[in-house]
This record gives structure tokens, C-alpha cells and sequence, in this order.
């Protein structure tokens, strides 16, 4: 029962040593194997992990990988990064996804000097001015939209607006008003929607062209820009963008790989943060005690202020947002627990065996289960971030009560992935999200005409989950 995959008996495996393999999880489909049941999400894991027990092997799009779901593997695979390893995984994300010259990706300068500067950049000594950027432009763009609502309203669908303030104002923070925000997003989408393709290192190279084009297009824009950008404008780039630059620079590399770069910095920045930002407004709107509590909570935290203003708050400094408004950063959480979806990849350096009494139940719970050197073992973290047994018999409901008073303490959450691949922007987003849900719900009203708002199944493990459908007016 756990040997066989119903298609390829090459996978009948016997234990080696006493120590079986991880079971192959039964597939019908050559090459697709379980990449459409995998689009049932939550309830194709809970299957999944039913039957099979807690570590797994999925085929999938051609390759097969090995899912580890419980707080206690997750934690196991991110802290023995020696033998799960990540660089090489994101040194050919360079190239692969992002389209930088694949020798210059594998060159000793990414480990030494690109990765360790981009993750100092980004820690919350170094982007207090970013963020203070960000809130300057977020002020102005809602003011903007205040106007073009005016008091009568305006029927809009709500994600695209509120995706639109969000990517301006990050955008212009991150690149200076300079980067031709607006006209980009559409180059910005296609290359967003085509990300799962270039993910994909077994697709045939005919399958994988209109993906490339995509990133094409998209390094052609920024290309056109950064080659007339001024001196000043370039100063004022985000510090961990002037580093990938600087350090390009020195290492001779093409314009080409600079661009690349900017494409990895925009991809991080918009691909994740503004749709926690829409998805807790949108939960907020279902919710609406919750939404009450909220606005109380932002209006009696801006009489407080010195001066009493909506602009003192956008301008607070990161650390001390979620302290002055735990409600709010409760939603916060509470959004991110819901509506993040990560898979986290690593490389296993050498054989091993993942230890006994990690593994709960199934195969292996007696010896442990057998990986492979050059097995892809992947951190499923969502699955633990919606079970009942870690959060709850309302573990698949939107309540950001959980959070409040310590209520997660102890709790699996790992929205921002962990160990050595965690992410680098998690101290940006959170004053990006924070500072959003203040501001949108104290200035802006919104009934809600159709709700159609849901996660897009066929976007798996990239982060937040990408909203589809909604009209609303605000
Ligand atoms: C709510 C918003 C965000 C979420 C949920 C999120 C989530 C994640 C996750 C889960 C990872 C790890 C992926 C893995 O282990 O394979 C990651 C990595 C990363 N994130 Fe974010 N992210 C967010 C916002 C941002 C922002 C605003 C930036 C800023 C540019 C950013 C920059 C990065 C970078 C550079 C990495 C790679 C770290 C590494 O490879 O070592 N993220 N993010």
C-alpha cells in the first residue's frame, strides 16, 4: 500500500537497512502525476496525511519531491541546514526564475558578498528611512484615491484597488518615484503569472518560451529605466537594492544581470505583501465586529498621538507598531495564518534518516524514514498553520481572537518560511501591512455588492494565497 504508485512500478522500493523510504503517494497521470489533486489544497494534504503519515514523496509536473507537514519535521529540516541545503536552490532561482547569466548565479561573489549584504539591508537598522518612504507615498496615494471616490462613492473591485496603492507606494519607496511604476504592473502581472512555469526545472525548453518572454519584457522595461536613472535617484534606491547593484558593478557583470536583480527585489516586494494587506481588509469587511474593534482601536490610538493625526501613525516607527495596535496586528496574524500557502525547498547534501520519534504515525514511526543525497525535500508550513489539533476546531475559520493576550503562543506559525531562507523582508512587510489596514479602514467605507473573493487553487506554494474574483463599493 505505501510502495506502489499506481503508474510507475519503478518506484516498488524495498526498506534499505531496515529503513524504508518516505511512501510515493499514488499518482495516474505520466508526467502531471498529483499536480491537479495538489490544487485542492488544505483538503488534499489532510488526505494525503491520512493515509500515508506525516513525510510523503509527491510526483509532480515531472519531478518528485518529499513533503514534510508537522511542526516538529518543519523545524527539523530548517535547523540542520548543513544537510538541507537552500543556497543552491536560490543561487539558480537567480538565473532559472529571474533570467541573471547562470555562471555569474553559481560565482562565489552571490554566497559572499549578494546574499549576506541583501539580508543586512534588510534588518530593521537599515530600513527605518524605507519605510519612512513608504508611508510618505501611501499617505499620498490614499489621498489621491479619497478624491477620486469623493463622497458619492464608487463601484470598484476592491483587490485591484487596493493591490494598486499598495504596489505604487512600495514600489516608488523601494526604486524612487522614478520607476515607472504604474506602466510596469502590466509587464510586472505577466511575469507574476508566468513564475510557477520558470519554477518549473523539468518543463521541456518549448514549454517554458512564453514564460521567458515574459520575464523579457519585463527586463526590457526596467533595462530602459536604469540605464537613465540620475545619480540622486540612485542613491535613493532601497539599501538592499544599491547593494546588489554596487556589488554587480564590481564584479563586471552585464546590465542584463543588474536588471535581474530589480526584478528579484520587485518580485519579493509585490508578489506577497499587498495581498495580506487585501485579504485582511477583505476578512475585516466579512467580519464586521471585527472591523469595528478595529476602527475603535486605530481612532483611540490617534488621540493619543503628538500630533493627533493619521500621518503620526503611518510614521511610527516598525518595532513599536504592533504594541501601539495589537488588534490590528492581530489581524494581521490572523492573515497570515490563513492565507499563506509556502513551500519551502531544500537539498539533502548526504543520506540520512529522519529520526523516529519525529514521525508520529505511518510509515517509519518505528525506524525512521531513509532520504536520499540530491532528494528536494520541501517544509508544506501551511498544513500545520490550519490544524485542529495545533489551533482548534475553528482552525479553518478567519479569527483574529486567537491571537490576542498570547493566545498563539507556543503555536506553529511560520508565515515568513524559517532558518536559513526566512524571510528577509518580514520586518518591511509587517510596517507595509500594519500601516495599510490602519489607514484603509479609517478613511474609507466600503458595502460589499458581490463577494466571489477567493484563493486562486492553481497558485501552490508561493506565499500569500492570490485573490480571485470580488466587486465592492467603497
Ligand atoms: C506578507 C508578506 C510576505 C510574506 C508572507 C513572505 C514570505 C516569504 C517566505 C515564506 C519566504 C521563504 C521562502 C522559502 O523558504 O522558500 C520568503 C523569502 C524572502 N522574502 Fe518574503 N514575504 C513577504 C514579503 C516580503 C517583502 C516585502 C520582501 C521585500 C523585498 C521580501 C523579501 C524576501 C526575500 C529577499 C526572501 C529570500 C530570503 C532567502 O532566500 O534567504 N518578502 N518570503
Amino acid at each position: 500500500r505505501f510502495y506502489h504508485s499506481h503508474f510507475a512500478p519503478t518506484f516498488l522500493e524495498k526498506p534499505e537497512g531496515g529503513v524504508p523510504r518516505p511512501p510515493l503517494v499514488a499518482d495516474w497521470v505520466p508526467f502531471v502525476g498529483n499536480a491537479l489533486s495538489m490544487t485542492r489544497g488544505d483538503a488534499f494534504w489532510a488526505g494525503v496525511i491520512r493515509r500515508y503519515g506525516p513525510v510523503v514523496r509527491v510526483r509532480a509536473m515531472g519531478e518528485v519531491r518529499t513533503f514534510v507537514t508537522t511542526p516538529g519535521l518543519i523545524s527539523y529540516v530548517y535547523k540542520n541546514s548543513r544537510n538541507f541545503d537552500f543556497l543552491h536552490f536560490r543561487r539558480s532561482m537567480s538565473s532559472q526564475i529571474f533570467g541573471q547569466n547562470a555562471n555569474h548565479a553559481q560565482s562565489d561573489a552571490m554566497d559572499a558578498i549578494i546574499f549576506p549584504g541583501h539580508h543586512k539591508n534588510m534588518q530593521p537598522g537599515s530600513i527605518a528611512d524605507l519605510i519612512r518612504k513608504y508611508a510618505d507615498h501611501l499617505e499620498g496615494g490614499l489621498k489621491q484615491a479619497v478624491e477620486a471616490v469623493g463622497d458619492e462613492g464608487k463601484v470598484v473591485d476592491l483587490g485591484d484597488h487596493m493591490f494598486d496603492i499598495l504596489y505604487e507606494s512600495s514600489a516608488k519607496a523601494f526604486f524612487t518615484p522614478s520607476f515607472p511604476a504604474a506602466a510596469f504592473k502590466p509587464s510586472f502581472m505577466a511575469f507574476d503569472a508566468a513564475f510557477p512555469l520558470l519554477n518549473l526545472a523539468a518543463l521541456p525548453a518549448i514549454a517554458r518560451r512564453p514564460a521567458e518572454k515574459a520575464r523579457d519584457e519585463a527586463l526590457r522595461i526596467i533595462e530602459e529605466w536604469w540605464v537613465d536613472i540620475s545619480d540622486e535617484d540612485r542613491q535613493q534606491l532601497a539599501p538592499s537594492m544599491l547593494g546588489m547593484v554596487e556589488a554587480s558593478e564590481a564584479e563586471g557583470w552585464p546590465l542584463r544581470d543588474i536588471a535581474a536583480f530589480f526584478l528579484s527585489e520587485i518580485w519579493a516586494l509585490e508578489a506577497n505583501a499587498p495581498y495580506a494587506g487585501i485579504w485582511a481588509v477583505v476578512e475585516l469587511l466579512r467580519n464586521p465586529s471585527a472591523l469595528t474593534r478595529l476602527r475603535t482601536e486605530i481612532t483611540d490610538v490617534i488621540a493619543t498621538l503628538s500630533p493627533p493625526t493619521l500621518s503620526t501613525l503611518l510614521h511610527k516607527p516598525q518595532p513599536e507598531l504592533p504594541g501601539l495596535l495589537p488588534y490590528t496586528n492581530a489581524v494581521f496574524q490572523e492573515t497570515l495564518r490563513y492565507h499563506v500557502d509556502t513551500l519551502s525547498l531544500r537539498v539533502v547534501q548526504s543520506d540520512c534518516v529522519i529520526p523516529p520519534n519525529l514521525l508520529s504515525g505511518g510509515i517509519g514511526a518505528e525506524t525512521g524514514l531513509r532520504l536520499h543525497k540530491g532528494e528536494q525535500v520541501i517544509c508544506a508550513t501551511r498544513v500545520p498553520m490550519v490544524n485542529e489539533e495545533e489551533w482548534g476546531a475553528d482552525a479553518g475559520k478567519w479569527n483574529p481572537e486567537r491571537f490576542m493576550k498570547g493566545g498563539a503562543a507556543g503555536r506553529s506559525m511560520n508565515p515568513f518560511g524559517g532558518g536559513v531562507s526566512m524571510c528577509e523582508g518580514r520586518h518591511f512587510a509587517s510596517a507595509e501591512i500594519l500601516t495599510f489596514i490602519a489607514a484603509f479602514t479609517h478613511l474609507f467605507d466600503a458595502d460589499i455588492l458581490s463577494d466571489t473573493m477567493k484563493a486562486n487553487p492553481q497558485r501552490i506554494g508561493l506565499g500569500v494565497q492570490q485573490p480571485m474574483g470580488g466587486v465592492t463599493r467603497i
